[in-house]
C-alpha cells in the first residue's frame, strides 16, 4: 500500500516546551486517519507541520513523497485541502460567492457548489452573508471550501466541534463520500465515536509521542477483557466471563428463553485512552 504521508521521529520545540517529541506515522493513500488526543498534545501542530504552516525542529515529515518544506508550490496546494480554523473566507461576502471565488482560484466548474452545499447542509442558505453566519454554520462553510476541489488530501482539525448531530451526520457522510471518491483523509477529533465511524485507523497522541496506533476494533479487542452482559427478562443484568465458562451459563439462560439481550463488554476508544494515558479526552 502506498503512503502518502509519512512521519519520522517528528518533534517541534516552542521556547523550551516540547509540543511533539518523537513522532512517527505513515498514513496510506485512500484511508481516513484519526490523529486522536486531549488538548494541548499536538494535533494542530502536526498538522501545521504537514501542511508546510510551520517548520519542525528536529524529524522528517513527507507527503506525497516530497519533504513538507516544497509542498507550498501552487501544484501541491491543489492536490491538499487544510481546515485548521474558520479563517480565510471573505466576511462581506455570501457563502455562495465566496465558494465561487475558489472555485475560480482552483479551476473548479460553478456546478460543484451546489453539491458541497448539499453535503454540509446549505442549501437554503446560499445567499447569506458570511459574517452574519452562527460558528456552526461557518464551520461547515469552511468545509464545504475544503471540499470543493476534491482534494487528493485532506487535512481537518476538529470538523464538527461546533455542530449539532444533525449538521455533524451530515458533514460526516459528506467525508465518507469524498473518501470513497478517493481522497484520503487526516483527522483530529476528540469526538470518538466520530473516530469510529469514519477511520480506519487511529492514533493516540499524548505527551509528544504516539501511545497507540491501529484500527479501532482491533484496539478494542486489545483492550477487551472479553465479558459479555447478558440482560434476562426478569430484569437482571448479569456479567459473565468469556470463554466456555461464560458460554455454558449464557447456554442455560438461552435455553429457558430467559434472555432478552448480550453484549459483549468491549472498551470504547475513550475508555482505551483513558486506560492507557490516565487522562480524559477533554
Ligand atoms: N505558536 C506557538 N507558540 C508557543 N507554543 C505553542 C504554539 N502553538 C502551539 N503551542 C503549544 O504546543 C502545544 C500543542 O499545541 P496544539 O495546538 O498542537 O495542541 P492540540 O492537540 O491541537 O490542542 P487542541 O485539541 O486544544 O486544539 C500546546 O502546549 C500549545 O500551547
Amino acid at each position: 500500500m502506498e503512503n502518502i504521508i509519512e512521519v519520522k521521529s517528528l518533534a517541534k520545540i516552542f521556547g523550551n516546551k516540547a509540543a511533539l517529541e518523537d513522532v512517527s506515522f505513515q498514513v496510506e493513500k485512500g484511508e481516513t486517519f484519526g490523529f486522536l488526543g486531549p488538548s494541548g498534545s499536538g494535533k494542530t501542530t502536526t498538522i501545521k507541520i504537514l501542511t508546510g504552516q510551520l517548520l519542525q525542529t528536529s524529524g522528517d515529515a513527507t507527503v506525497f513523497n516530497l519533504p513538507v518544506t516544497s509542498l507550498n508550490k501552487p501544484s501541491y496546494r491543489k492536490r491538499i485541502g487544510v481546515i485548521t480554523d474558520n479563517s480565510g473566507l471573505y466576511q462581506r461576502l455570501s457563502i455562495y460567492d465566496n465558494l465561487k471565488l475558489y472555485c475560480d482560484l482552483y479551476d473548479v466548474p460553478t456546478k460543484r457548489i451546489d453539491e458541497v452545499l448539499e453535503m454540509v447542509n446549505l442549501t437554503e442558505d446560499t445567499k447569506k452573508v458570511v459574517s452574519k453566519l452562527s460558528k456552526g454554520m461557518l464551520q461547515r462553510v469552511t468545509l464545504a471550501r475544503a471540499f470543493l476541489h476534491e482534494p487528493e488530501l485532506l487535512f481537518l482539525d476538529e470538523p464538527t466541534s461546533a455542530l449539532d448531530p444533525v449538521n455533524s451526520k451530515h458533514i460526516h457522510d459528506g467525508l465518507r463520500k469524498l473518501n470513497e471518491k478517493g481522497t484520503t483523509i487526516f483527522l483530529t477529533t476528540h469526538d470518538m465515536s466520530e473516530a469510529e465511524s469514519l477511520c480506519k485507523r487511529v492514533a493516540f497522541l499524548h505527551k509528544g509521542k504516539i501511545q497507540l496506533l491501529d484500527e479501532p476494533k482491533v484496539l478494542r479487542r486489545q483492550f477487551s477483557d472479553s465479558s459479555v452482559t447478558v440482560e434476562l427478562k426478569d430484569g437482571r443484568e448479569l456479567n459473565l466471563p468469556g470463554g466456555s465458562k461464560g458460554a455454558n451459563e449464557i447456554y442455560k439462560y438461552l435455553s429457558t428463553d430467559q434472555v432478552v439481550s448480550i453484549h459483549s463488554n468491549e472498551p470504547t476508544l475513550g475508555d482505551i485512552f483513558v486506560e492507557v494515558t490516565g487522562r480524559e479526552l477533554v
